[in-house]
């Protein structure tokens, strides 16, 4: 089998989800190749948390099997995090079905994502090796489908501040300009992790320097070495690190630089424009591209990929491609 969803951004792009039945019910969910996880709210959730969100009630599927011994929790690097047990349902991506997927169910879900009112839970995309479920761990919906897809991969079409999709099984060659350039996945993480080899802000010159970096559509923002994003806010007129925002901010009126990382041998350019974030004030933005201090490797997230068209490879050699949207 194979198939698209669509996607749609969130304000500012912090997230982007997309409709997925889970036992015939419809919930948006954001799509995150940073976790392992597919968790949803629903009626085993305090009433007043489930205000807002669409909820998945396995009592009224036909199709839910609980597992009982199951449980779940999930803490992210932001801090948020959700728990709860486990249910076995049938799961519908477009056109991709999962007929016994595990779904986690919360029983309680951190105040950063109550407040998140369209998203009704997440998907993960990385890989099983990090799912939380215990004491019997769980696949993902990728690996639950992945042998019945035509080929073992997915792609993620992000836009900036307009619906894209997620295809499952193929390549549309309509969503991309020129080649995809692909890197070595190394997957001892669990992440869709690999080397960057280098980068440039705007018409500098090519810096070499690899940095271990991760594909994470969960990630707003694009986190990259302390010396890289100096590099890139000393060309930047009135940008500043602000303690207090916890990161560097710019004038909103800033004609930003682009910023470019070479992977797998090529140049993926960010648009200046992707890294003038979010207001914090009349004057005042915060800035898209910060310092990956604290994670441990650099983070790929929808700033940059919003720029790309992206294939998480499943095969094998796990690899992703990068190509030009
Ligand atoms: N923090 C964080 C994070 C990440 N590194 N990947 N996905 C994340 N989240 C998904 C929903 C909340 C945070």
């Amino acid at each position: 089998q194979q198939g698209e969803v669509s996607n749609t951004p969130e304000a500012h792009d912090q997230s982007y989800l997309c409709p997925v039945t889970v036992g015939g019910q419809t919930l948006n969910l954001d799509f995150d190749t940073g976790s392992a996880d597919l968790w949803v709210y629903s009626t085993l959730m305090p009433t007043s948390e489930q205000r807002g969100h669409s909820v998945y009630n396995p009592d009224s599927s036909s199709s839910s099997n609980a597992q009982s011994d199951n449980s779940w929790t999930i803490q992210y690097s932001d801090g948020s995090g959700a728990s709860g047990t486990v249910y076995a349902d049938k799961v519908v991506v477009g056109s991709v079905t999962a007929t016994s997927q595990a779904v986690e169910a919360a029983t309680s879900v951190s105040s950063a994502f109550i407040k998140e009112t369209h998203n009704d839970g997440l998907l993960g995309l990385a890989f099983s090796s990090i799912n939380t479920v215990q004491p019997t761990q769980q696949t993902t919906f990728f690996d639950t489908v992945k042998s019945t897809l035509a080929k073992p991969l997915f792609t993620a079409h992000l836009k900036k501040g307009a619906p894209g999709s997620y295809d499952f099984g193929y390549i549309d060659t309509s969503k991309y300009t020129g080649s995809i350039t692909y890197a070595h996945v190394d997957t001892s993480n669990g992440l869709w992790e690999f080397t960057a080899s280098g980068y440039a802000v705007g018409s500098g010159s090519t810096v070499a320097t690899p940095y271990d970096s991760i594909a994470d559509t969960g990630t707003s923002l694009l986190y990259l070495p302390t010396e890289i994003v100096a590099a890139y806010y000393g060309e930047v007129n009135g940008a500043m690190y602000d303690s207090s925002q916890g990161g560097y901010t710019v004038p909103c009126d800033s004609n930003l630089p682009d910023f470019v990382a070479i992977i797998g041998g090529s140049r993926h350019t960010v648009p200046g424009s992707y890294i003038n974030y979010a207001p914090i004030s009349e004057t005042s933005c915060f800035g898209g591209i910060q310092a990956n201090d604290g994670i441990g490797h650099s983070v790929f997230g929808d700033v940059f990929l919003k720029s790309q068209f992206v294939v998480f490879d499943g095969s094998n050699s796990p690899r992703v491609g990068f190509a030009k949207q």
